[in-house]
């Protein structure tokens, strides 16, 4: 089982603000969902609670929600208390790959675990409170698309995916 992290950041690698993301941007969950498919993703409690409704729990896969609260359950969550255990849940529900997808505590614990990052980068500049983990020299750029070329998403906002996997 390996664990990869997807997230999309805006300058200064902005990843939220007050419990959601500041823009909105139909490739990117295009993206998210191509690239997360059927596999286990893995979040925080408030990524969860930041997911609009219909989206709660991801459809068709399992969803593992990390909460320090021993009480804490909801509907169409498997809940976890730690990363590791949530890491361990997805390989008992989980079919090969298990995806990060939030929030900034559990990106940077996540970090060391992971093998592979798919990130949105969008060019675009917000305030936010919720930043995106330093991505260290260890992880390599994977060029997907012509030299990281910027696409322009049909809301105006310049964005580009990429894939970094470690040295
Ligand atoms: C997409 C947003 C997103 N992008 C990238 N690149 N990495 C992520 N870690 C990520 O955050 C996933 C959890 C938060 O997700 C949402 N937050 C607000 C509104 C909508 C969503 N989405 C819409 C698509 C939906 C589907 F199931 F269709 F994929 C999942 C929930």
């Amino acid at each position: 089982m390996s664990l990869a992290l997807i997230w999309a950041q805006a300058h200064d690698g902005v990843i939220g603000a007050d419990g959601g993301m500041p823009w909105h941007v139909p490739e990117d969950l295009a993206h998210f969902k191509a690239l997360t498919g059927s596999d286990a993703v893995i979040m925080g409690r408030r990524t969860w609670d930041s997911l609009p409704p219909r989206f709660r729990p991801l459809p068709g896969r399992p969803n593992i929600v990390v909460t320090r609260d021993p009480a804490w359950s909801a509907d169409g969550a498997i809940v976890a208390h730690s990363l590791e255990d949530a890491f361990e849940a997805a390989q008992l529900a989980g079919n090969g790959q298990a995806w990060v997808t939030g929030g900034a505590g559990l990106f940077t614990e996540a970090l060391a675990l992971a093998d592979r990052l798919e990130v949105t980068e969008l060019d675009l500049d917000v305030a936010g409170d919720t930043f995106a983990p330093t991505i260290g020299e260890e992880w390599v750029p994977v060029t997907i698309d012509p030299a990281h070329g910027w696409s322009e998403s049909r809301t105006g906002v310049p964005y580009r995916f990429i894939r970094y996997e470690r040295a």
